[in-house]
């Protein structure tokens, strides 16, 4: 069975880090912490209290994904799936972590990028209009099956336990930037729904 990796997504302070450590460690798979790939200028970036821009973002979710690639490419038999724990705040980025290309007709457009593209954006089929807001799947031939698991929550909760964290580069008053970038996904009808305020074994169910 070839790997698979799973996106643990959701807003600084959600428990990404630490559902993704404990589901790992549960599903015996390995897991990377995205904040640990983002540059230095990214993080003094948010450790100075400024919010990160598409372009900030960009080549870093691009590294993401090809760590996720060289993981799943070094997995033995029986080690069939890797955790990330990543923001992935916007669809565009889900995109890039899903392993689509800016030419690939599932891409969309961030809106604050300055990237060039060999085709113009009217040439690019995306399917994130409001007759088709499903995300894409990556194409057939891609063979690292991309899953997002969404962390969602009350911003009181969230601020809370932000504010409880010491240590950390990301600081409270970030909270509202993450909420305001935060695309959620769009659940199928058959998804399960679990708040932030459950508890982790409760969210693992
Ligand atoms: N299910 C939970 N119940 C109670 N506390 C939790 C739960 N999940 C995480 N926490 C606590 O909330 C804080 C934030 O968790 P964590 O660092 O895992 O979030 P994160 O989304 O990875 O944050 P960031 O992206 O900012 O690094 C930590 O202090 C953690 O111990
Ligand atoms: O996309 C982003 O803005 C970043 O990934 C942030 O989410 C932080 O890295 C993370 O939450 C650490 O606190």
């Amino acid at each position: 069975m070839s790997p698979a990796l799973l996106i643990v997504m959701g807003v600084s302070g959600c428990g990404k880090s630490t559902m993704g450590i404990a589901l790992a460690k549960a599903l015996g798979g390995s897991f990377q912490d995205a904040d640990d790939l983002h540059p230095k200028s990214n993080v003094d970036k948010m450790s100075a209290g400024h919010p990160l821009t598409d372009a900030d973002r960009i080549p870093w979710l691009t590294l993401v994904r090809y760590t996720a690639e060289q993981l799943s490419s070094t997995k033995t038999e029986g080690d069939n799936i890797i955790v990330i724990a990543c923001s992935a705040l916007k669809r565009s980025y889900r995109s890039i972590l899903r392993g689509l290309s800016p030419e690939s007709p599932g891409y969309l457009l961030p809106s604050e990028q300055s990237h060039s593209f060999s085709k113009s954006k009217s040439e690019l089929r995306s399917p994130y209009t409001e007759e088709s807001r499903e995300e894409p799947s990556p194409s057939s031939d891609n063979r690292l099956k991309t899953y997002f698991l969404f962390i969602d929550g009350p911003r009181e909760l969230l601020l809370r336990r932000m504010v409880a964290r010491k240590g950390h580069f990301m600081k409270e008053t970030m909270l509202d930037s993450q909420l305001t970038t935060l695309e959620r996904p769009v659940l199928s009808p058959d998804s399960n729904e679990e708040g932030v305020d459950a508890s982790l074994v409760e969210m693992m169910l």
